[in-house]
């Protein structure tokens, strides 16, 4: 571990810099410290406080403003805008709902600043005009704390990786990567061994709940289907998760350290960033957690390539890891690690967004049925065909990302200048769209606090014609995996793992939530666990 002085020189000057210019709420009123404390209130965001007018110059001409004038929280000496999550732990994991209230509070776009300004935009035509840029490269900001550890390991990993990369090395990662992963012919092919991964998820459900059908630690189940469904992929061989002891104390101390790293990841964004100076018990926790997730996955990845060579595949049928393993033009590392990446990326995002979807489910008696019934006539697989027709469980997915997604928010480094809601923005600003305070506000959605599948349906008459298409104004919005050339390479994949398990579960069981579902911010969104679901068989 390096400790940079320099970059503690560089942090104190860039403060002192910001410390000249306007010094924050200049918006909606006084009082940026009330707004800061007033974290938990309610969800949803009502329609949004217009964008103040610019203010004329002496010729009455309005003026365009400079990123300094857009309103936000107090500016203090040194830290910015950081006081804001100085007020107890639960200041972080709400973020999320202090994001509302900044809304409420600012309007349609907010300054913060860390070490350097953050723009922060919830209009929806503002978020538009940053993610729709035909961007060759799009330019997401890396995240620091997994490069600074990843270069402090050289023996384990290449200089950088697919999710931290940028511009022409990011773009060869990807091509190299993620062509197996999204690849049509291979995800169709891929279906029945998630029939059967589903299958043995249902089967374990019924072993595992209790006498009166409640399964106590479901984030545990949900975790271990979205390991063995990404291995099944990637490494083309089932793991046993399901179906054997393998769910056992090393697996289980995965799932615990994938979700702890994103813990860690999302509290090195705040606060003072000490870790980049010395050791602290935050970057120590991470490192720790890393190494478990490096440790266990290589060893599942050269187990599986040991099988491989023992048998020797049909150069036709080679599975995902081993199309990647002979890549040409990547060294090792950069493989090992990019399939590690793949197979941890799949864990936490599915086990939460099941989670938040059953949550949703489980209010309404009647959604649960009708997914039964569209799945009705399919007595042994389900198909690619019965997916695609599946138009009420794609529509309770949907407004299950739109209401309760897993990635609040995208980040993009500007690329060229912008103006948005007025303000003038320079090339190389970093921006955050939060589209789930979008999603949330009554200017996007009618009643948009309410989880309404309907909204996703188009009206249809007796022969199955659409007779009037739904046009919800904020369904650009709706950006669960991103967008663009950058977007989640792994949307593919949970399109078919999740219909399917959704149209498992409701096949054979009626589920009810016996847990309050309370959200925290771990970078990803979560629920807080442990999540207990009744599952009773469905008659
Ligand atoms: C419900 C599950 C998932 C959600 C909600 C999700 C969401 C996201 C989002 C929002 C991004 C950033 C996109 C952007 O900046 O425009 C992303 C990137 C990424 N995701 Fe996912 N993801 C999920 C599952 C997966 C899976 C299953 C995989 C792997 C098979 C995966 C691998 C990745 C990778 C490698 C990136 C970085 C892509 C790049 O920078 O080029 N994700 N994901």
């Amino acid at each position: 571990y390096n400790p940079k002085p320099k970059k503690i020189v560089e942090s104190i000057r860039s403060f002192l810099l910001h410390l000249l210019q306007h010094n924050g709420d200049a918006g909606a009123g006084s009082g940026g410290l009330q707004a800061a404390t007033a974290c938990n209130a309610a969800q949803t965001s009502p329609v949004s406080p217009p964008a103040p007018s610019p203010p004329p110059n002496d010729a009455g001409v309005p003026t365009v403003r400079s990123i300094w004038d857009i309103p936000g929280p107090r500016r203090l000496p040194l830290i910015g805008t950081k006081w804001r999550y100085f007020f107890g732990r639960h200041r972080y994991a709400k973020v999320h709902e202090t994001f509302m209230e900044m809304h409420r509070r600012y309007g349609p776009i907010m300054l913060d600043v860390d070490t350097v300004p953050i723009v922060n935009l919830f209009d929806r035509a503002d978020m538009e005009k940053v993610l729709r840029y035909p961007s060759r490269y799009p330019f997401r900001p890396p995240t620091e704390i997994v490069e600074v550890y990843r270069s402090s390991r050289p023996d384990r990993f290449g200089v950088t990786n697919l999710i931290n990369a940028q511009g022409a090395k990011w773009h060869e990662l990807r091509a190299k990567l993620t062509t197996g992963i999204t690849s049509r012919r291979v995800l169709q092919a891929f279906i029945p061994s998630v029939n059967e991964i589903c299958d043995d998820f249902v089967d374990l459900v019924r072993r595992q709940r209790a006498d009166d059908g409640t399964i106590r630690n479901f984030q545990d189940i949900a975790n271990s289907v979205g390991l063995e469904i990404i291995c099944c992929l990637v490494l083309g061989r089932r793991m046993g998760y399901l179906t054997t002891n393998r769910q056992n104390a090393k697996f289980m101390r995965l799932a615990e350290a994938v979700k702890e790293s994103f813990v860690y990841i999302g509290e090195s964004y705040f606060g003072l960033k000490l870790w980049k100076y010395v050791p602290t018990r935050l970057y120590s926790n991470f490192v720790r957690c890393e190494e478990i997730i490096y440790e266990t996955i290589a060893e599942i990845v050269y187990e599986a390539l040991e099988e491989e060579q023992l048998n020797c595949p049909d150069n036709d049928v080679k599975h995902i890891f081993i199309s990647i393993l002979q890549t040409e033009g990547l060294d090792t590392k950069e493989k090992i690690s990019g399939i590690i990446d793949l197979i941890t990326s799949a864990i936490e995002t599915l086990s939460n967004t099941l989670s938040f979807l059953l949550h949703n489910l489980s209010q309404t008696v009647e959604y649960q049925r009708e997914i039964a019934h569209e799945f009705a006539h399919c007595v042994q697989h389900i198909t690619n065909e019965d997916l695609v027709s599946a138009r009420f469980t794609k529509a309770c997915i949907q407004e299950s990302y739109r209401i309760s997604p897993t990635t609040p928010c995208l980040a993009r480094i500007l690329e060229e200048d912008f103006q948005l809601s007025g303000y003038h923005l320079q090339a190389g600003t970093l921006v955050l769209c939060h589209t789930r305070v979008a999603c949330l506000s009554e200017d996007n959605f009618q009643q948009a606090d309410r989880f309404l599948p309907d909204r996703w349906l188009e009206q249809r008459d007796e022969n199955d014609n659409v007779v009037n298409k739904r046009a919800e104004p904020g369904a650009s919005v709706v950006l669960p995996f991103g967008i663009g050339r950058r977007m989640c390479p792994g949307q593919k994949v949970i399109d078919i793992e999740l219909t399917l398990l959704v149209a498992k579960i409701f096949q054979n069981f009626e589920i009810e939530y016996r847990s309050p579902l309370d959200t925290q911010f771990q970078f990803l969104l979560a629920p807080r666990t442990p999540i207990e679901i009744r599952f009773r068989d469905r008659t």
